[in-house]
């Protein structure tokens, strides 16, 4: 397993806003959050990326404890973030953005530039460009590029479609299918369920800070408690076999 959530509690103050949440995601999985706002999604991938302290419990990661390991250094042991909001440098242009994700590696990153250009046109057509004044989903190509220069093992994304109109989550989602295709796992909290679901091979669903299930992707998506709960109900057809 490479990366493993083992019961972590988290609290802002005194509110306990992750209750106990294990996680286990394989070697060239697509994993993926999926939850109402406020369940607890993002502070989880917070816990894992280092930007939020756990009460207890602890995160491994490629056989090493990574719980009291600074997010810096996370992000150099393999774990890639792509945060919710971007976190993109606004004042650099897109080519210095993408240098700056390359921050923690010695050696030439011209292979992985040439990779971040090509999963990315756009932001080819744009590396002269600030950052700041891009799209919202150029800012989320920047985003997802500039964690792939580190070269990491797990990419966490957090909400990659917030915000964005469906042609490009659709987009957005076809290249993360690529990013793991090319052998990058992937750990991804989101609240557009449906495509998340049809993107990942598992799925774990967080309600008030505890997972209240966990399957194969395309289980949860013929769910009627999950397609009630957040699938919008009925959506007619059930999944397609095989989501891939
Ligand atoms: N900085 C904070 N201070 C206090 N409470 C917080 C803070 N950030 C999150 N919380 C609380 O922790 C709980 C989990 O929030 P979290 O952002 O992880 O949920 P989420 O599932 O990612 O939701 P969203 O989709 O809205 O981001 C919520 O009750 C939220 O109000």
């Amino acid at each position: 397993m490479l990366l493993e959530v083992k019961d972590i509690h988290v609290h802002y103050g005194k509110i306990e806003a992750i209750k106990g949440i294990s996680v286990e995601v394989n070697e060239g999985e697509i994993v993926t959050l999926i939850g109402a706002n406020g369940a607890g999604k993002t502070t989880t991938l917070k816990t894992i990326s280092g930007l939020r302290p756990l009460t207890s419990g602890s995160v491994i990661f490629d056989g090493k404890d990574i719980s009291k390991m600074p997010g810096h250094k996370r992000v150099e042991a393999g774990l890639g973030q792509a945060p919710e909001g971007r976190g993109i440098f606004p004042g650099m242009t897109v080519h210095d953005n993408l240098l700056m994700g390359a921050y923690a590696r010695s050696g030439d990153v011209s292979a992985e530039l040439t990779q971040a250009y090509e999963l990315f046109p756009r932001l080819a057509e744009r590396r002269t460009q600030f950052a700041g004044t891009m799209s919202g989903g150029e800012q989320q190509m920047l985003a997802i590029g500039r964690a792939l220069m580190a070269k990491p093992k797990v990419l966490l994304l957090d909400e990659p479609s917030m915000g964005l109109a469906p042609l490009l989550v659709k987009q957005i989602f076809e290249i993360i299918e690529e990013i793991n295709r090319r052998g990058t796992t992937v750990l991804l909290v989101e609240q557009n369920a449906q495509q998340a679901l049809q993107l990942a091979h598992r799925a774990y669903v967080l309600e008030t800070g505890s997972i209240v299930k966990s399957a194969d992707a395309s289980a949860l998506l013929d769910d009627p408690a999950v397609r009630a709960a957040y699938l919008g109900g009925d959506l007619g057809e059930p999944s397609p076999n095989g989501q891939h």
